[in-house]
């Protein structure tokens, strides 16, 4: 039954936009993908398939079985046959019932086992995916595709297994009517056909409303998501408009309901023509059989035997061809979850890939950089339309997009901090990414102790290197399990020891649950410092020999930005480190400072040297770094720009020259007004093209 259903196919690409609506039918292979889902789970098979084949036994036995009692036991009087049959039909049936518990158990076994494998293989496949994934495909969507096509995969081939008994009974319920009278079962026979049209005709259109359904509900679940957790509530209650919101919604989950409707009627209409079909052939039977009991062809009891017959002949028919649907429900599913499967994780290891050394393997390793350029991936390459709720047309989908980091070379060499600076949006993140292989360059190199990142092993690669975000993201769990996920194991000593280096144990032992307190969705309860400080925790935990970050550039009080700094300064030493730098207190501490622009390392250098050499460095410098000194950021300037950072600065935010740099000195102890005085709290934001005349 599958099989047809399952050829005529067209290949889904994953090029078109929001596809899985677009492309209806199965892509090639499916049928032959589930049963490989199912081989692991044969013996549990075989044990269904004895078990239905007797379950189908015992009902067409209790027909035959009421023909000899009415036939022979009442008809001529036999009490004892009477008695001792109605006791054997009494315990079949109790011996059905078992039957039927121990068929559901296997089924049941099969189906949630399928499921399971399925999962744990989709949600290992979406970790392998690449950062670029994620930046792409809507979590929501994703969400779904991991639970509700589970799930609907599960419970359709539960149904389709659970009715494997309809099929063995059809044929022996058959089989005993022709026995008990050939020219009532051929009747019965030459209207099965037109039993099996409707389910044919509505099946194709119930796949493409299934898959419909899905992908709806899906983008449906994607808004709900985006919209309901902190971050996104948070912006739509500052900038939202909360009846267009509304509106936006209804339109997707009207869309939700008219599909449903349609879905609703169509799966029902099958079984609704079969029980009107149903209803007459039983008319008819009992009026040519009752003619033929008339004439004396046969007994009463052979009527009524094949009445019960006719009964059990029906409800396999009507559970077969709604069956159709379920097993398009179950393709369906299984198809959008084999999509995903599909998709080649771009990111992956080498079949040779070698370790790199351990982190307390001696001095940590040096970075090189040797002609990178980079541009980030394709969406074609790295997400599937169906995830993207705007996702582009498929020719967009394929473009190339602009090259972001243009032949760079330097090192950070072993133990020492390099810092990058430059205007907003030249691909300083980008190339940090780029140190821990979130993403490959599109040319040129990066290595690790001159190891080329491309043939080390992803897990030493973890181990080597520590990043922390500006946002660092924490669990909703305990700040203790957050901790743990850098070490786990790790001992309470050794937990309270980070959190003493990274400047916040007095925080956390202020707590009344201490380090089993909850840190809240995206660990939204701990002030801005206090977050970027546990993430240091987790950092000093992990122990990596490198350590990339990017420096926050806002909303810490002037005791969280000292704080934090103490703790940088433990995180940092020994180690190969990679920031971006935002507070001129760390970048008076770089060994090495590269300046980015357009994608290119424009300068580099120590701070002196940068701003003696009067160039890009330097002018950013005079407009921003200079007044964070002022403001009380980090040691006292000292050596050629002491007299300069000392200068008086304007508090007012300004429109710098070359660019639009302002300063943003938000933090609690501001009272808003930019560039005040946090001591390290001045921070240089850039957008568009900074200064130096680009
Ligand atoms: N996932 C992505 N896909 C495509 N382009 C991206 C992606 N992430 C960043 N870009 C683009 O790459 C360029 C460099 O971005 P990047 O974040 O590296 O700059 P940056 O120097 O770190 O900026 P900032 O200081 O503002 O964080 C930008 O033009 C940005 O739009």
């Amino acid at each position: 039954m599958f099989a047809g259903q399952g050829s005529g196919i067209m290949l889904a690409t994953y090029d078109d936009p929001g596809n899985s609506t677009a492309s209806q039918r199965l892509r090639p292979g499916t049928l032959r993908r589930i049963l490989a889902y199912a081989k692991p789970h044969s013996r549990e098979s075989v044990l269904l398939v004895l078990l239905t084949v007797l379950d189908s036994l015992i009902i067409v036995s209790t027909p035959l079985l009421l023909k000899e009692i009415i036939d022979v036991g009442i008809l001529q009087k036999d009490t004892t046959v009477l008695t001792v049959i109605s006791l054997v039909v009494a315990g079949l049936a109790l011996l059905d019932a078992g039957l039927q518990l121990a068929q559901s158990w296997y089924s049941g076994r099969i189906s949630q086992g399928v499921s399971y494998d399925l999962r744990v293989q989709a949600f290992t496949h979406v970790q392998r995916q690449p950062l670029a994934f994620f930046t792409r495909t809507q979590t929501g969507s994703l969400v779904s595709r991991l639970n509700t096509d589970v799930v609907g995969a599960q419970h359709a081939l539960g149904t389709l297994l659970g009715s494997l008994s309809s099929v063995f009974t059809l044929v022996l319920v058959l089989g005993s009517m022709f026995y008990l009278s050939w020219l009532v079962s051929l009747v019965a026979l030459v209207i099965l056909p037109i039993f099996m049209i409707p389910g044919a005709l509505v099946g194709r259109r119930l796949t493409r409303y299934s898959r419909e359904q899905m992908q709806m509900n899906a983008e449906m679940g994607a808004t709900i998501g985006e919209r309901f957790n902190v971050a996104g509530a948070m912006l739509s209650k500052l900038f939202g408009r909360p009846s267009e919101e509304a509106r936006l919604f209804a339109e997707r989950a009207e869309k939700v309901r008219k599909v449903g409707i349609t879905w609703m009627v169509l799966s029902r209409l099958t079984v609704i023509i079969m029980t009107l079909l149903a209803a007459v052939v039983t008319a008819l039977v009992y009026g040519l059989g009752g003619a033929m009991v008339v004439d004396g062809t046969f007994q009463v009891g052979t009527l009524v035997a094949l009445a019960a017959l006719l009964a059990r002949l029906y409800g396999p028919i009507t559970q077969l061809s709604s069956i159709q649907g379920e097993a398009h429900t179950a393709m369906v599913s299984f198809d959008r979850i084999f999509e995903l499967l599909d998709l080649k994780p771009l990111i992956t290891e080498r079949e040779n890939a070698t370790d790199l050394p351990a982190p307390d393997d001696g001095a940590a390793p040096e970075i090189t950089f040797d002609g990178v350029s980079f541009r980030y991936p394709k969406a074609s390459e790295v997400s599937l339309a169906s995830l993207e709720s705007n996702a582009l047309p498929a020719g967009e989908r394929a473009q190339e997009s602009p090259e972001v980091l243009r032949d760079i070379s330097f090192t950070a060499p072993s133990g020492k901090l390099t810092a990058l600076v430059g205007p907003s949006g030249v691909g300083k993140t980008t190339a940090t990414h780029l140190v821990s292989r979130l993403y490959d360059p599109s040319a040129g190199s990066v290595r690790i102790a001159g190891q080329d990142l491309r043939d080390v092993t992803l897990d030493s690669l973890r181990r080597t290197v520590g990043v922390v975000s500006q946002d660092a993201h924490l669990f909703h769990d305990t700040i203790r399990n957050n901790l743990e996920y850098a070490r786990p194991g790790a001992t309470e000593e050794e937990l309270i020891e980070a959190c003493r280096a990274a400047q916040i144990w007095d925080t956390i032992s202020a707590l009344p649950s201490g380090l089993d307190t909850v840190a809240g969705d995206r660990g939204y309860r701990l002030s801005g410092g206090e977050k970027q400080r546990l993430a240091l925790a987790r950092l000093l935990l992990k122990a990596p020999s490198i350590v990339v970050l990017d420096e926050a550039t806002a909303h810490l009080d002037s005791e969280s930005e000292a704080a934090v700094q103490r703790a940088l300064k433990t995180a940092l030493h020994g180690r190969t480190s990679v920031v971006i730098a935002h507070r001129l207190s760390t970048i008076r501490e770089a060994d090495q400072i590269l300046v980015f622009d357009e994608g290119g390392i424009r300068e580099r250098g120590t701070h002196e040297e940068l701003l003696a050499a009067g160039g890009l460095y330097a002018e950013l410098y005079h407009t921003q770094f200079a007044r964070q000194a002022v403001n009380g950021s980090g040691p006292a300037p000292d050596g050629p720009a002491a007299e300069e950072e000392r200068r008086p600065q304007e508090a007012a935010p300004q429109m710098m020259p070359g660019g639009m740099v302002f300063f943003d000195g938000s933090g609690p102890d501001d009272g808003g007004a930019p560039g005040g005085g946090a001591p390290g709290g001045g921070v240089w934001h850039t957008n568009g093209p900074g200064p130096g005349g680009r």
